[in-house]
């Protein structure tokens, strides 16, 4: 593979990597991960999740082309129908009541909010498509290790299935083709967003064992 979305995965290969074989999705994928690790991650993610459904908003805003739009529109909704939910009803299974807003954001989650915020605040549609590319095609990356049976328990299963399904298989690739096309016009900042994205990942995982033995 070459381009340059493959070039500054390759250059980031080290956090990357660290992310996709992490402790948590080892964990998650085998169906062990305990209800504390991933309530802790849940409640941090979805607060992730609003500050990204501004992030994708403006991705529409900013694409250059109608197709675009429509691929990132349909993607949006998504998100705020069947993920959202998902999240909701994972809530409930765990028995997270209205106390998980009173928890803090965690470090990591409070720097994702915030370079989201800024790459939305760029108008560039390359620094928003570089975050993008992090957020997805790292997650579709470690939901594509799974190589043995399925969770059972619906939390552990929905959460890999969000990330590997045809139709995000399909948004990745267009993000993928869509940072190739409009990245290398403006590589240091896409490459910067990029860097910093990765990086946010790995802590992200970190967190959620935070405090844990
Ligand atoms: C931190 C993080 N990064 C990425 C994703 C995938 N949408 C997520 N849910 N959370």
């Amino acid at each position: 593979m070459s381009g340059f979305v493959e070039s500054l995965r390759l250059e980031n290969a080290a956090g990357w990597d660290g992310c996709v074989k992490h402790r948590y999705v080892d964990e998650l994928l085998a169906g062990t991960i305990s209800d504390e690790v991933m309530g802790r991650y849940l409640v941090q993610d979805h607060r992730f999740i609003d500050a990204f459904v501004t992030l994708v908003g403006a991705a529409v805003a900013s694409a250059d082309q109608f197709e675009s739009r429509l691929r990132l529109g349909r993607f949006l909704g998504m998100v705020c129908s069947d993920e959202n939910d998902y999240f909701i009803r994972s809530f409930a299974a765990l028995g997270i009541g209205d106390e998980r807003h009173d928890i803090p954001d965690a470090a990591p989650t409070a720097g994702f909010k915030a370079l989201m915020k800024e790459a939305a605040a760029t108008r560039s549609y390359a620094a928003i498509m570089a975050v993008l590319n992090v957020a997805e095609g790292l997650y579709l990356d470690w939901a594509q290790r799974l190589d043995g049976p399925m969770p059972e328990n619906f939390i552990h299963s929905e959460w890999i299935v969000l990330h590997d399904n045809p139709f995000f298989v399909d948004f990745v690739t267009f993000l993928k083709g869509e940072l190739d096309r409009v990245g290398p016009a403006e590589a240091e900042v896409a490459r910067d967003f990029f860097r910093r994205a990765v990086d946010l990942e790995l802590a992200f995982f970190d967190a959620a064992y935070e405090g844990d033995a």
